[in-house]
């Protein structure tokens, strides 16, 4: 099936997910155009995550449509859809303790899950002339996203906010045309906030079409070039980041949380 149109990098239609009884996607639509930051926000259990892993491929819907790039995804397993294009940074992933930064990256250009990240793990320095074919493109990796100095040092000794950059810069590897990020800025100390706000902010200078999924509203506002909101499952807002911060429907879905002004 080939829906979307040229302006439309990823469609997201009647999308449904319950568990046990309970929806927790419920009837979702989205489009994101190429090069465009979309956040996705909203509220404690609101389905954000779910909704990630229904685009990234860890979850499969019980109904409704993803098409990236003019195909079909929905049906296809999680690495099936990295190699179409989409990369993924989980929420609170770590990285590879016992490699370095740079091996940290390189997993990437093989690595199509989660779960594929072991294999690739086991098969980085099994296959050397894998390596020095991917190794450069890892550099350009790390020196995209500011890592270069600290190329050889064990991943694991990073501060965490550098942690999580490398985890971008891991995603950047496989060459994706969609980022997803789900909650890259949870836990971070402000300095480090301020410093991955930049870097997404510099992807998407350069082009890079991502789906920011956060809790955190300053965050996304600050980046996002549109912003859906959910609540309960659905889509109770989307637009830009001054409409969503005036909206009385977004206000009420985070009463008490307070949404910054
Ligand atoms: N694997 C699961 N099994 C059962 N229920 C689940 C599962 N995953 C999510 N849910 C439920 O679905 C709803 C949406 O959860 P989800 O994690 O997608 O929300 P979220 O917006 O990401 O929340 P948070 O901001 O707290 O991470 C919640 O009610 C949650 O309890």
């Amino acid at each position: 099936m080939s829906t979307a149109s040229g302006s439309t990098l990823l469609e997201v239609a009647g999308l449904c997910r319950s568990f046990d009884g309970v929806f927790a996607v419920r009837e979702v639509d989205l489009a994101v155009a190429p090069g465009e930051l979309r956040a996705v926000i909203g509220p404690n259990g609101a389905g954000k995550s779910t909704l990630f892993g229904l685009i990234g491929g860890q979850l499969r819907a019980d109904a409704g449509t993803v098409v990236y790039d003019g195909d079909r995804i929905d049906r296809l397993p999680a690495h099936r859809r990295a190699r179409t294009g989409i990369a993924v940074v989980f929420q609170g992933a770590r990285v590879f303790a016992g490699m370095t930064v740079l091996e940290n990256v390189m997993v990437g250009a093989h690595a199509d899950t989660r779960a594929g990240f072991f294999s690739a793990v086991t098969r980085l320095g099994r296959h050397r002339a894998d390596e020095r074919a991917i190794a450069p493109t890892a550099r350009e990796c790390l020196a995209r996203t500011g890592l270069s100095d600290w190329a050889d040092r064990p991943a694991e000794a990073l501060p965490l906010g550098q942690q999580r950059v490398v985890q971008v810069a891991r995603a950047l590897c496989g060459n994706p045309r969609l980022l997803l990020l789900d909650e890259p800025a949870s836990g971070l100390r402000a300095a480090e906030r301020e410093a991955l706000v930049n870097l997404i902010a510099e992807l998407r200078a350069e082009g890079l079409t991502m789906l920011l999924v956060e809790h955190d509203v300053a965050f996304v506002t600050r980046l996002a070039d549109r912003v859906t909101v959910l609540d309960l499952g659905r889509v109770i807002a989307e637009g830009t980041p001054a409409e969503i911060r005036a909206d009385e429907k977004v206000v009420a879905a985070y009463l008490g949380t307070e949404v910054p002004a």
